[in-house]
């Protein structure tokens, strides 16, 4: 059978780089609050005020699926991830707090040096 040959884990160097830029990410992340979509139970009116909710569990299947056509692509969802978290937690919260320190040190993970030379070694 042609699956016979292929190993199930068979993911090509785009979404091998997407999927290690996503680990060393959800590393900034160990309170999980970005690993799963956020709920209107969790957060009332959540689904009203945010237009674009992202987790890294969204990313993950968006890698898996092949819709991430580049690194930049990663990138711009990890920001709307964390700026949604800004937008619905007032300053003061945990979650507001949370959010713009992983925003902040995934910007150096994900800095434009750093996906260059990623991108070139992909290439
Ligand atoms: C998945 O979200 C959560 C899970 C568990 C817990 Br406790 C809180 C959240 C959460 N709550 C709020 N208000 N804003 C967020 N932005 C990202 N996470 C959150």
């Amino acid at each position: 059978l042609f699956l016979r040959g292929m190993s199930k884990k068979e993911l090509t160097p785009l979404q091998e780089a997407l999927s290690q830029l996503i680990r060393q990410l959800q590393r900034k992340d160990p309170s999980a609050l970005f690993s799963f979509p956020v709920t209107d139970l969790i957060a009332p009116g959540y689904s009203t005020i945010i237009k674009r909710p992202m987790d890294f569990g969204a990313m993950k299947e968006k890698v898996k699926n092949k819709y991430y056509q580049s690194l930049e692509e990663l990138k711009e969802d990890f920001r709307i991830m964390c700026e949604n978290a800004m937008i619905y937690n007032k300053p003061e919260t945990i979650y507001h707090k949370a959010a713009r320190k992983l925003l902040h040190s995934g910007m150096k993970i994900l800095r434009p040096e750093r996906l260059e030379s990623l991108r070139q070694s992909i290439e």
